[in-house]
């Protein structure tokens, strides 16, 4: 391995030395001056530097056992200057050799303990509370608010601010937007010079300015309401940037925004702060991400997806440079000491991608291993601007996405206009008057689910004590075109509520309506049958189905039945199943904590995870695994053998515990056996991961199926079936001109408020990150926890 190391890093230098040996007049970057200074200095070639490794190995232990010691923390400055001496001293300032041998070192678990055992700065231990500053609005109690200032921001949450800033400070802090040198193509890191991009690097950062100034008038709208002070102002407040160009541009620009807005001028010189450069690449600055992956997989001769790994790990050290982990640890000192040093200023920060992420790490309330996979894809187009309040010594934090190009901007806006167009359009085609409807047919479509009886049972004593007529086709869209349409009556009604299922039916695949132009076919039967509206109750499928109707001038409103709740509001038949599962996981419990098994039980969800989180939120299982983790950038390979691993060494180490993991249908992974994903292949994957930490257990596999769907109705659903049933015939026998192409539900079953949305502009259903944090919470174990970084 360690000669794969020297050959890779030998590349990059070589191929530096050959670039500016082609151009002697062109000076070399500082940052080169380890490695071509003095010239004859001999850093690969030296025929020794393989056999110094294990020296070098041995005293990185060392140096990691003194910063480990109880004696207290060191400062992440005196960290970097044992860092400089140990490789003056045991590397004779070969930087090449220092890479080399700690790349070997983190391969073992013992040393990267040792790391994270180590009292630097203030990043090596998150605080485990914060400040509630910022809350949910959800989230907030009449005690929280009292005497505390609040300003509304968006995403849902409430700003509480002191009515005196006093010991506290506030900390803005703004990235730059597109730079000359681009980051994700290319290892830029702190040592290239980068400069804002013309136009659109300069377009974005004023576009941030105006946003911000925005955000901060309005706060301080609110603070001055109650104080009388404007303690948000940025005038004459400290501005701090990072040591590249682009982001004094970025403060400049922003500054005179700032400026303009509020008639003033402003000297404060902005002053450089290390914490807010991004990670040190040394020798590789500058080099193309697809060179540096494609030769360190050829060197080491690894796979694409190793080699992929390898550079991810936050351990990894570039010669000359440094590890993510490292700057973070600055980012985390750094933000300290500004705030410390600025009580009652509202403090500017301009900054990178890479520092935005070490602190979004740090804020997280997850150890850095966890919460580092979960912001790693954290880039370009994501939140660009963060609030820190600092108090007593913590900081609380809010983020968001500030200022959209105009181009971005129209693209809504042209959307929302086409849209309402269109609906208007449809609407228009539809125009119906109240008397005009004698009969309304109903199906129930996609998969069952429980409480599609009770909708039944309120359509048709609605539609009787109106006086329509309520008709049902069986077995979903296919009746339609089958002609399978019946009348009910109010006979018809009886011993509805109780069962699950539907009695009339369901349909998952009708490839017939599926295909071009069906729908009028459709349409044509539903007339011939009479019907004046059709109401489809269903899943995302139905949905689709449902729009292709109204699209074609069919007046239709969709309900949401599926056990998988992945629709903007709540779907009926969710909770019943989620209370049968509950049921089925308990079995899975009693039986693991006997036999000391691992239980992996697969739930369905057709590739959505809400239900998985859902039901692990209910059960508090050891962990859930849901295709939406790789939204955030989690690697869900790498979380299953380190983070479930380290999990499970944890539970199965507790006495009389049961030791469940929850798997969403569909999940894909590396262990796969069955190519639709799920569970398959996890328990012997889990199995051989223990026996490499020295854990002899064995582990089991379930897939619940369709015992979930065919649960009993819970009470919630025969309640927001039957008000479904009833307000859906309210609204059609009274606003059909509107209430046509829309969806109906409530976010929750036992909300007030009734949300009707367009059919065809449905937005994604939320993932509750917030549960999803809690679920998936760090290993509280201290040994099992440093194992992990
Ligand atoms: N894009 C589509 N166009 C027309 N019909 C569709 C479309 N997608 C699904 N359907 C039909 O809608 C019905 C329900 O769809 P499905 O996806 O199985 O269930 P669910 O509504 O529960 O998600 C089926 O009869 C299916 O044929
Ligand atoms: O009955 P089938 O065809 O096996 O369907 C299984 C699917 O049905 C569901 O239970 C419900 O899905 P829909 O509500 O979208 O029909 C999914 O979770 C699952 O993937």
């Amino acid at each position: 391995m360690r000669h794969g190391w020297l050959k890779f890093f030998e590349y990059f230098l070589e191929k530096k030395r050959a670039e500016y040996a082609r151009r002697p007049f062109t000076p070399y970057p500082h940052y080169l001056a380890p490695f071509f200074e003095p010239p004859d200095r001999n850093l690969s070639t030296d025929p020794k530097i393989l056999e110094r490794v294990d020296a070098v190995l041995e005293g990185l232990h060392r140096f990691f056992e003194e910063l480990g010691e109880p004696s207290g923390t060191v400062t992440f400055r005196e960290y970097c200057e044992r860092k400089r001496n140990f490789i003056e001293a045991a590397c004779r300032g070969n930087e090449l050799l220092y890479a080399i041998a700690w790349n070997e070192a983190i391969g073992d678990a013992a040393f990267r303990r040792r790391i994270t055992r180590a009292k630097i700065g203030r990043g090596y231990q998150k605080p485990r509370q914060r400040p509630r500053v910022l809350v949910d609005r959800n989230n907030v109690s009449a005690s929280l608010l009292e005497g505390k200032i609040i300003v509304d921001l968006p995403n849902n949450k409430l700003l509480l601010l002191p009515e005196k800033l006093e010991e506290r400070a506030i900390l803005s802090v703004l990235r730059h937007g597109a730079s000359k040198g681009n980051s994700s193509d290319y290892k830029i890191g702190c040592l290239y010079r980068n400069y804002l991009e013309r136009p659109q690097g300069f377009d974005r950062a004023k576009r941030v300015g105006r946003e911000f100034g925005r955000m901060i008038h309005h706060a301080n709208l609110t603070v001055e309401l109650k104080t009388s002070v404007n303690y948000l102002q940025t005038r004459n407040q400290p501005v701090y940037v990072s040591r590249s160009p682009n982001t004094r541009q970025l403060a400049g620009i922003i500054r005179s925004v700032l400026q303009d807005q509020n008639s003033y001028r402003d000297r404060r010189p902005m002053v450089y702060h290390e914490a807010l450069d991004s990670q040190n690449f040394g020798l590789l600055t500058g080099e193309s991400k697809e060179e540096e992956r494609g030769q360190l997989c050829r060197f080491l001769n690894v796979s694409e997806d190793e080699g992929k790994r390898i550079l991810k790990d936050p351990l990894f050290c570039y010669p000359g440079g440094e590890t993510f982990y490292e700057n973070y640890q600055s980012t985390v000192e750094g933000v300290h000491e500004i705030a410390h040093n600025h009580p009652g200023a509202h403090v500017s920060l301009f900054t990178h991608s890479s520092m935005m992420r070490a602190l979004m790490i740090y804020l997280d309330m997850r150890p850095f291993a966890e919460a580092y996979y979960e912001y790693m894809a954290y880039q370009e187009g994501q939140d660009n601007a963060i609030f820190l309040i600092y108090e007593e010594g913590l900081f609380s934090s809010y983020s968001c996405a500030v200022g959209l190009s105009r181009e971005e901007e129209e693209a809504i806006k042209r959307e929302e206009e086409a849209r309402q167009q269109e609906e208007d359009h449809l609407r228009s085609i539809i125009e119906i008057t109240r008397s005009e409807v004698n009969r309304i047919a109903l199906i129930t479509s996609g998969g069952d689910a429980p409480g599609m009886n009770a909708v039944l049972k309120a359509f048709i004593d609605k539609c009787l004590s109106f006086g329509v007529k309520p008709y049902v086709f069986r077995k979903g869209i296919e009746g339609v075109f089958k002609n399978d349409g019946q009348e009910y009556t109010e006979e018809s009604q009886r011993k509805l509520l109780a069962s699950s299922g539907s009695v009339i039916q369901c349909n998952k695949r009708f490839r017939d309506i599926e295909q071009e132009g069906a729908e009028y076919q459709a349409i044509d039967s539903l007339r011939k049958h009479q019907c004046d509206a059709l109401i489809v109750l269903g899943g995302d499928g139905s949905v689709r189905m449902s729009n292709k109707l109204f699209r074609a001038g069919y007046p239709v409103v969709a309900l949401p039945a599926s056990i998988d709740n992945d629709l903007p509001v709540y779907c009926l038949g969710f909770d019943s199943a989620l209370n049968a599962t509950i049921g089925l996981i308990q079995m899975l419990e009693w039986t693991s904590r006997s036999m000391e098994r691992v239980h992996f039980a697969e739930v369905y969800g057709a590739g959505s995870g809400h239900f998985a989180l859902a039901l692990a939120h209910a059960v508090n299982p050891e962990a859930v695994l849901v295709s939406e983790m790789r939204e955030i950038g989690v690697d869900i390979d790498a979380f299953i053998d380190t983070y479930l691993v380290d999990k499970l060494i944890y539970s199965l180490k507790k006495r009389d515990k049961s030791h469940i993991v929850i798997v969403s249908e569909m999940l894909k992974h590396r262990h796969v056996i069955d190519p639709k994903g799920g569970v398959s292949g996890l328990a012997s994957a889990i199995e051989a991961r223990l026996r490499d930490r020295g854990v002899e257990v064995e582990a089991r596999e379930s897939v619940f199926a369709h015992l979930q769907r065919g649960a009993p109705v819970s009470r919630l659903d025969r309640e927001y079936g039957q008000d479904l049933g009833r307000e859906t015939v309210f609204r059609i026998k009274t606003d059909l001109g509107r209430f046509a192409g829309k969806l109906l539900g409530r976010e929750y079953p036992s909300s007030e408020t009734w949300t009707t949305l367009p059919l065809h502009a449905l937005p994604k259903r939320q993932f509750r990150w917030d549960i999803y944090k809690e679920v998936n919470r760090p290993v509280i174990n201290a040994a099992a926890e440093d194992d992990r970084l």
